[in-house]
């Protein structure tokens, strides 16, 4: 079984089928834990935050949102298996993809090369149009949906946004997914397929530039479409169309990449090949068995030599995205707490550094002379040496969702640190409160800070970790009637 993060009291211990084994992450809609199904494979299970007392046929409802994600085969997308509530909690299960997101990849080592560039375009494309063929909508493609699996991109999440909205939850206007909504989203329109077309187009962007290509209002200005290279410039130009209708379903994308341009097929595994051209002519194409390691085909090509230096950059390793998480509350006192959870870690990181690293460096390398990226360096994420000031790792200002377990509620944190001061300053956007973080004591990757903040926010004890992944771990916790409460989130590095 791959690495995680052990089980939290409360957390379940079974979903439907699935028996549960460790952590994997959490994020604005839900807790991912890692499983076994019943034959024995690895899988994802999401557990959404929102409790369902109250929202009439919530079960029927939530199952039928996964009916048509449920018939998508395929080796870009992670599989949907399973979807069901239990315990007032509903929770779908997918397959299990070992490797980082494409958003933690690019906020840890910054933008990829063109050859990455033109695998992620396929793959999307593939998983698009197979979830399409099926009936359905991935409908919140985005780079943390991106998985960048041994055997190539997988796209995950499929349905999920439609699932949540059966059961009455409104589009999230917080978070990631606002940036990557196409305009008749914002007019509120439905997340059909040319929607998730328009963010085939945004996704491609971010992994070309490193920056979101758009606010979180209505996209109003034409993206810089130079950075992506030539193959790929004028699809994405038209999937970033205004009109839905003027878009490129993905089939047509495929047919165009694959079929016209035969130079780029052959810069790809031949496998992804095959899947793309017959998913263009609108037959399937046979399934390849889901592999564990990198397999043959995927190992000749993504590795292979590319004009610029990919491949060559020394990238500093990630880790399984299970080790970005810390528990939601301090099970234990404070000091110990702190050692525990980041020995935890970092015997986590240091068992997949080898596995997933490795892969991952020479599957998805970066653009050559890229800037070694905004998350700072990975690499010495285990920096235990006391500081007495904030250390410039830590510098620039952070952003993410956190989230309370407890209550379910999710609620978006931006945070800036400066280098060698000992004050960092704390937003809440939605609560419109501004605080301040006074370091109490930290090492060079994890420091300890009181928060200082007024009503409607509450003040407390903050930990803020550096991730492999290069995001931060952001945890709040304070003692209310001798009981711990808190929250937590990852943030990442937006300037
Ligand atoms: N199928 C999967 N296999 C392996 N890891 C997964 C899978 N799905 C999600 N994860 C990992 O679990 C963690 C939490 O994922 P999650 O989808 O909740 O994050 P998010 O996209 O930021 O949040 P949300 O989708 O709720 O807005 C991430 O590290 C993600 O990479």
């Amino acid at each position: 079984m791959p690495e995680a993060l052990p089980l939290q009291p409360g957390d379940p211990r079974r979903l439907g089928e699935h028996e549960i084994t460790g952590r994997i992450g959490v994020g604005e809609h839900g807790a991912v834990f890692l499983g076994r199904s019943a034959d024995g494979r690895p899988v994802a299970v999401k557990l959404l935050h929102l409790g369902l007392s109250g929202r009439p046929l919530a079960d029927a409802r939530f199952t039928a949102a996964f009916a048509a994600a449920r018939r998508v085969a395929g080796f870009c997308s992670a599989s949907v298996l399973d979807a069901g509530t239990q315990d007032d909690r509903a929770f779908v299960v997918t397959e299990f993809v070992d490797g980082p997101s494409l958003a933690a990849l690019v906020a840890a080592e910054g933008p990829r090369g063109d050859t990455v560039l033109e695998r992620l375009a396929v793959g999307m494309a593939v998983a698009l149009a197979a979830i399409h063929r099926a009936g359905s909508v991935h409908g919140d493609l985005r780079p943390a949906n991106v998985l960048l699996g041994p055997d190539g991109p997988r796209v995950t999440d499929i349905a999920v946004r439609s699932a949540l909205e059966a059961l009455g939850t409104p589009p999230s206007t917080t978070g990631e997914a606002p940036y990557y909504q196409a305009p008749e989203q914002f007019e509120g329109g439905p997340a059909g397929a040319p929607a998730d077309i328009f963010a085939w187009g945004a996704t491609l962007l971010f992994a070309a530039t490193g920056v979101r290509p758009f606010s979180d209002m209505a996209p109003d200005e034409d993206p810089d479409l130079a950075p992506l290279p030539e193959s790929l410039r004028g699809l994405v130009g038209t999937a970033l169309a205004r009109d839905p209708a003027d878009r490129p379903t993905a089939q047509r994308i495929l047919d165009r990449l694959l079929v016209e341009d035969a130079a780029l097929a052959d810069r790809l595994p031949a496998s992804m090949v095959a899947e793309g051209r017959a998913l263009a002519q609108g037959v399937r194409a046979p399934q390849p068995a889901p592999g564990p390691g990198p397999d043959e085909q995927a190992t000749t090509l993504f590795s292979a030599p590319t004009p610029d230096t990919e491949g060559t950059a020394l990238i500093p390793g990630l880790a399984d995205p299970g080790t970005a998480v810390l528990p939601p509350v301090p099970p234990a006192p404070k000091a110990r707490r702190g050692g525990h959870v980041l020995g935890l870690a970092l015997s986590v990181t240091i068992g997949v550094l080898a596995g997933v690293a490795i892969i991952t460096l020479v599957l998805w390398p970066r653009l050559g002379g890229g800037d070694g990226g905004s998350g700072g360096d990975p690499a010495n994420v285990a920096d235990g040496r006391p500081v007495a000031a904030i250390p410039g790792t830590f510098a620039g200002t952070w952003k993410g969702t956190a989230v309370n377990q407890n209550s379910g509620v999710s609620f978006p944190v931006e945070v800036t640190f400066q280098e060698g001061g000992k004050t960092a300053h704390a937003v809440y956007p939605k609560e419109r409160c501004n605080g301040t973080l006074s370091l109490t004591r930290g090492t060079g990757s994890s420091l300890e800070m009181a928060l200082r903040i007024g009503k409607p926010c509450t003040p407390g004890h903050i930990q803020v970790t550096r991730q492999p992944d290069g995001t931060l771990q952001y945890a709040w916790s304070r003692s209310e009637n001798g009981r711990p409460v808190g929250y937590q989130g990852r943030l990442t590095r937006i300037g």
